[in-house]
């Protein structure tokens, strides 16, 4: 089988808003167990990709995940033959235990190839699923604690189980970081590091160059819509044109 069966794939995938193209024939992979990396200026279009991949905006070109097209499916199904994703602004309900915020995401059956290893090929209860997604990112033990009594960085790590729990090939991580310190930051890539090695493919968005280029196996780096750069994170701190789309900062102090 080759690697195009495996994972998630764009071809030509473009999305105009009126006059603006905000993505623009974007060619984009992400294999299971792999970190991926997206990263451009504000307004580049990497929000974007991951609403036209995940189905909430209009896009033309092709997306496969497993090697099935699903450029055809809306939001829900994509979802759950595998691709889930966080959102920017977070999704968290603060009223509701962790728990009950991670049970409104878990589609049936869902977060299968984790909780498989986990608890034997039998099909999971949902306190099991709850309790493997928290376990993934480090926060068992909180399943009963009302989520808005949790720190930021522990709700992030929430939103990222959520993303999860519904989920088996390639979760979208959109600025997942945003508003960790230093310290956090450091902890989160440890844990996007333990999700890969259980199997999903990541694709981690963040203004965070160090964490980014710090866990990361691949980058892509989008402008104006286009992807103007794909390597390894050593090759993207001295690739003339990352340096140039970040307007000569170096790229291990580049923060937007
Ligand atoms: N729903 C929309 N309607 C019209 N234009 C939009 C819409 N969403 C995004 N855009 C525009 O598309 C371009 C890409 O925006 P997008 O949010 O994808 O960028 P981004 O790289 O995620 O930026 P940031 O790093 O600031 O989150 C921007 O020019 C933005 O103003």
């Amino acid at each position: 089988m080759s690697a195009e069966q495996h994972g998630l794939r764009t071809s030509e995938l473009s999305v105009r808003y009126g006059g603006l193209v905000a993505n623009d024939r974007v060619e984009l992979r992400v294999e299971p167990g792999e970190i991926v990396g997206l990263i451009g200026p504000n307004g580049a279009g990497k929000t974007t990709f991951v609403d036209a991949v995940t189905g909430f905006t209009t896009a033309e070109g092709e997306v496969f995940l497993g090697g099935q097209r699903i450029d055809g499916l809306p939001p829900h199904q994509r979802r759950r033959r595998g691709l889930s994703r966080t959102w920017q602004a977070g999704e968290l309900f603060g009223n509701l235990t962790v728990a009950q915020n991670i049970e409104v995401a878990v589609a049936h059956g869902g977060f299968g190839a984790i909780v498989r290893d986990l608890f034997g090929r039998r099909r999971a209860s949902l306190g099991e699923t709850v309790t493997a997604a928290l376990r993934t990112v480090g926060l068992d033990g909180i399943e009963d604690t009302v989520t808005r009594d949790l720190s930021l960085g522990q709700q992030k790590l929430v939103g990222v189980a959520r993303a999860l729990a519904g989920n088996g090939q390639v979760v979208l991580l959109d600025e997942p970081a945003a508003g960790l310190d230093s310290q956090e930051s450091l902890e989160f890539a440890e844990r996007v590091r333990g999700i890969a090695r259980g199997g999903p493919g990541v694709l981690l968005i963040d203004h965070d160059m160090s964490l980014v280029l710090g866990v990361c196996d691949r980058i892509y780096v989008m402008e104006f819509g286009k992807v103007i750069f794909t390597g390894t994170p050593a090759q993207a701190r001295t690739d003339s044109r990352v340096i140039a789309a970040y307007l000569g900062v170096p790229m291990e102090s580049a923060h937007a």
